[in-house]
């Protein structure tokens, strides 16, 4: 539905080129909240230009439902443009307009008739929770409610894409949460494909199915955000996911040094992840169950959620006869979670 081709973007500046992108390819799917997350000039805001054709990229492709963008003339952009809403940091709305105003404004620049301006407006304020603001300005709203006001504008001119360059960033931790969530709510209930821009992987945790990691104009990596969260490949991910799971080991084993090799007294550790269903399966009691010869020591255990799907990490120790350790391991790897062999550790005194 979406799909960037081999994207390069240079800046020219009095310094010089800058080449904020360098070869970024990727696809959202139909009807997918997918997240692009990446450090103060990474090249997030260019790349998400570059899907409307804001910034028209130097090299490269941009289909959006098929269609080249990068080959049409300003006259078919503006008519492909309808059908690609965007909502920004800084909300960007008309301080001296009211917010049925607002919302109309590109209504009323298609040349829409009053009276169906007047339903639309009415729905979409209903849509996002301002139906009693209709005859306010601005000035008179929270910045939750401004990008309320945002959305329903981007909404206005039924697109199939919406784009939301750091819509929350300049919100705080609950207004986040509300605006995110209407975000997730639309998605589902009108279908769109929505591309979310961040630097904060709670925003990708919340309502993303996918993520692209950018760093310096290229994609390090990219997978949907279970696999991205409880397998991270690059440094960098790994940093972002690090302010939301603490993968330390516990802090009875902290400093202890983690073999790979048994040895006497020391715990099997390992890293268990469950998804969905398998969350509130009790997995780990069945194992206790079927080898009781086997130790087994919760070391840590959480119950977060990714999306709206329950997300359960735990670091367990075994200890026990070999044979048996070995196949309590072989039961885990037949069920539905990840495990991760952290190395033997000797708890300390
Ligand atoms: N119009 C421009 N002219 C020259 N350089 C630019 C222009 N716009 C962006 N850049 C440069 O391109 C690089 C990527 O910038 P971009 O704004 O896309 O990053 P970002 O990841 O969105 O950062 P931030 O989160 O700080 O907004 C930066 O080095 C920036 O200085």
């Amino acid at each position: 539905m979406i799909k960037l081709s081999h994207i390069v973007k240079t800046y020219d500046s009095p310094a010089g080129p800058v080449h904020a992108l360098k070869d970024i390819s990727l696809e959202v799917a139909r009807g997918e909240i997918f997240g692009i997350i990446g450090l103060s000039g990474a090249g997030k805001s260019t790349l998400i230009r570059c899907i409307n054709m804001l910034e028209r990229p130097t090299s490269g492709t941009v289909e959006v439902d098929g269609r080249d963008l990068t080959a049409m003339n300003n006259r078919e952009l503006r008519a492909v443009r309808k059908k690609i809403g965007m909502i920004f940091q800084h909300f960007n709305l008309l301080s001296s307009a009211t917010v049925y105003d607002n919302v109309a404004f590109p209504l009323r620049l298609a040349g829409t008739a009053e009276d169906t301006i007047r339903t639309k407006v009415t729905d979409l304020l209903g849509l996002v929770g301002l139906a009693d603001k209709a005859h306010q300005y601005p000035s008179q709203l929270s910045g939750g409610q401004k990008q309320r006001v945002g959305i329903a504008r981007a909404l206005a001119s039924d697109p199939s894409v919406l784009l939301c360059d750091e819509a929350t960033s300049a919100l705080d931790p609950q207004t986040t949460k509300a605006i995110l969530r209407l975000i997730a709510d639309i998605n589902k209930k009108l279908g769109l494909t929505v591309v979310v821009i961040t630097h904060e992987m709670q925003v990708i945790k919340d309502i993303c199915d996918k993520v692209a990691v950018i760093d310096k104009g290229v994609i390090a990596e990219q997978g949907t955000v279970f696999d991205i969260f409880t397998e991270p490949q690059q440094p960098i991910t790994r940093e972002f996911i690090s302010v939301l799971l603490s993968n330390d080991l516990p802090a009875a084993f902290r400093g202890s040094a983690v073999t790979q090799e048994k040895t006497p007294g020391s715990l099997l550790l390992l890293r268990l992840t469950f998804l969905g269903e398998s969350a509130d399966d009790p997995v780990l009691a069945g194992m206790i169950r079927k080898f009781p010869d086997v130790e087994t020591t919760m070391l840590f255990g959480t119950l977060d959620q990714i999306k709206e799907m329950p997300f359960g990490r735990m670091i367990v120790g075994l200890t026990g006869p070999d044979e048996s350790v070995t196949a309590a391991l072989a039961y885990l790897k037949e069920k539905d979670l990840k495990e991760e062999v952290i190395g033997y550790a000797k708890r300390h005194d």
